[in-house]
């Protein structure tokens, strides 16, 4: 069975993984996250996730199956990545407040020069939001390293009214794609 490696600093996706009951290393890899000009919000989440495997893979021998990937928030067109700092996460959450947005979420595997990426997409609803609210929200801290400056895994589990989509994918690795593209490199076995 090849040596897996998940290509991730976040906490988040390590749970994630570690649901599907398979043994991983991590090997952390940071990569300019800023959108191209023009670029479509699902290319940029597949472009990403494929760039932190691509970026492990190269200091792993080519056994090494790697998996990186890539989560934004979508509303009206414009790519929400983490809050640069409070401010930005008020900002985020006003404009997410009663609204329905998509969240993208990428897993790319890449094994012996060899990738597949994969794309999920959700649709959350919040219900609208008070000030006070979103202040409240943001002195927890939760925004900060989070895309759209919220998590569902945390308090804005009481923001979200419908969800349509993966509940995994929308906290950072969707596990569907991901166990399928675990199923082709034979780490996980269907048969
Ligand atoms: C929308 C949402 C995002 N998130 C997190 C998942 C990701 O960690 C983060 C999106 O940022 P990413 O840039 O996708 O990932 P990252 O920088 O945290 O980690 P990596 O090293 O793999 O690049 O937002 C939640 O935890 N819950 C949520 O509900």
């Amino acid at each position: 069975m090849p040596q897996l490696v998940l290509a991730s600093t976040s906490p988040r996706r390590r749970e994630l993984l570690a649901q599907l009951g398979v043994n991983f290393e991590v090997l952390a890899m940071a990569v300019d996250e800023q959108p191209l000009p023009g670029e479509l919000a699902a290319d940029h989440v597949c472009r990403l996730a494929l760039a932190k495997a691509r970026a492990a893979a190269a200091q792993l021998g080519p056994q090494a199956c790697v998996l990186g990937a890539d989560t934004v928030v979508v509303l009206d067109g414009e790519i929400f990545g983490k809050p640069v700092d409070r401010d930005a996460a008020a900002a985020m959450l006003r404009r997410l407040s009663g609204h329905t947005h998509t969240v993208l979420s990428a897993v790319a595997r890449v094994q012996g020069g060899a990738h597949v990426v994969r794309l999920s997409e959700s649709e959350v609803t919040f219900r609208t939001l008070s000030p006070a609210e979103i202040a409240a929200y943001c002195d927890t801290g939760e925004p900060l390293d989070k895309a759209g400056a919220y998590a569902i895994q945390g308090r804005a589990a009481a923001f979200i009214r419908h969800l349509e989509g993966s509940y995994s994918g929308v906290m950072g690795l969707p596990l569907f794609e991901t166990a399928d593209l675990l199923a082709g490199a034979g780490v996980l076995v269907r048969d």
